[in-house]
């Protein structure tokens, strides 16, 4: 029986990797004899072999970090890690808790979106939550803005409108940059059949929807005098209106409580810089133009 080859300390090679086997991952037959010339270009006391497969592997050395180990001297003893290597191995507090609430917000986002598909368990309410997204789209609020305000026969009332116009500009331009830039994907049970949608929605951190909710319903509160049921209504329509993304599966939790934050901070962006006759006096003047 033929006896097996061996490194120059006289170590079998098969320890490592197998002389004839013709495994694709070390070349077949054809790589053996580019592998061999490797084992005898390397210097005595090292196991070529091994520390190349070792070094490949490691990521430490796929960045170049230190020599291959042992390369012409005794056996090399572990160097300490890259600092960005131990911060990998050794995740921060605001690592794991992020990591963790990030496993949290999938796991309830999956739980709670019981509309996603006609099938799901609570399917059959998928209509009744499909009016509700229409109810806070872009589209009607945009288009129904504009109509009031070609309507409006007072300064005060065409103030408003205005700046209600402004304020959804501003959300559907906010909304639309943090979507392109965080580029978080919709969860995967979502079916994507929404009406009307931008390049940008096919992301879903933040939810638009919510911070539509959160800013018109503050804007309401604060500019219009309504009765308190019918402000107990806005605010009711505004959280149900962001369960409903969770439940149709179109978000995560996650992407609708900071779509509620960022709505809510907004309107104080909104009420900082108030558009009046006295500040844009030209947006007034054109608008009144016949
Ligand atoms: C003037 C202009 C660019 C109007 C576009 C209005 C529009 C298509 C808004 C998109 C509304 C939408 C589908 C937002 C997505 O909401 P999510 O809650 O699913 O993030």
């Amino acid at each position: 029986m033929p006896s097996p080859r061996r490194n120059a300390e006289g170590r079998p090679l098969a320890a490592c990797a197998p002389s004839s086997s013709g495994s694709p991952a070390h070349g077949g037959g054809g790589g053996r004899f580019e592998f061999q010339s490797l084992l005898s270009s390397r210097a005595p006391g090292t196991d070529p072999t091994c520390a190349r497969l070792r070094a490949s592997e490691s990521p430490v050395h796929r960045r170049g970090s230190f020599p291959l180990a042992g390369a012409g001297s005794s056996p090399a003893l572990p160097s300490p890690l890259p600092e960005e290597d131990r911060m990998d191995l050794n995740p921060s507090f605001l690592g794991i808790a992020l990591r963790s609430l990030l496993a949290i917000d999938l796991w309830l986002s999956k739980k709670l979106g019981v509309c996603a598909g006609e099938s799901s368990s609570w399917g059959s309410v998928r209509p009744l939550m499909k009016l509700l997204e229409i109810s806070g789209h872009g589209i009607p609020w945009l288009l129904g803005t504009l109509y009031c305000l070609s309507r409006s026969d007072s300064w005060a009332g065409r103030e408003v409108l205005m700046n209600l116009l402004f304020s959804l500009l501003l959300d559907l331009l906010l909304v639309a940059l943090i979507k392109g830039l965080v580029r978080r994907r919709r969860p995967a049970h979502n079916q994507m059949d929404m009406f009307f949608t931008l390049s940008v929605d096919k992301y879903s951190f933040p939810s638009g929807h919510a911070t539509r909710a959160a800013l018109v319903s503050r804007f309401i509160l604060n500019h219009l005098v309504l009765a308190i049921p019918l402000r107990v209504l806005v605010v009711l329509w505004a959280f149900i209106l962001g369960l409903s993304r969770v439940m149709l599966g179109r978000h995560n939790v996650t992407d609708v409580a900071f779509g509620f934050f960022l709505g809510y901070m907004q309107y104080s962006i909104v009420d900082y810089c108030w558009l009046s006759p006295h500040n844009a006096p030209v947006l007034f003047v054109l608008w009144n133009q016949p």
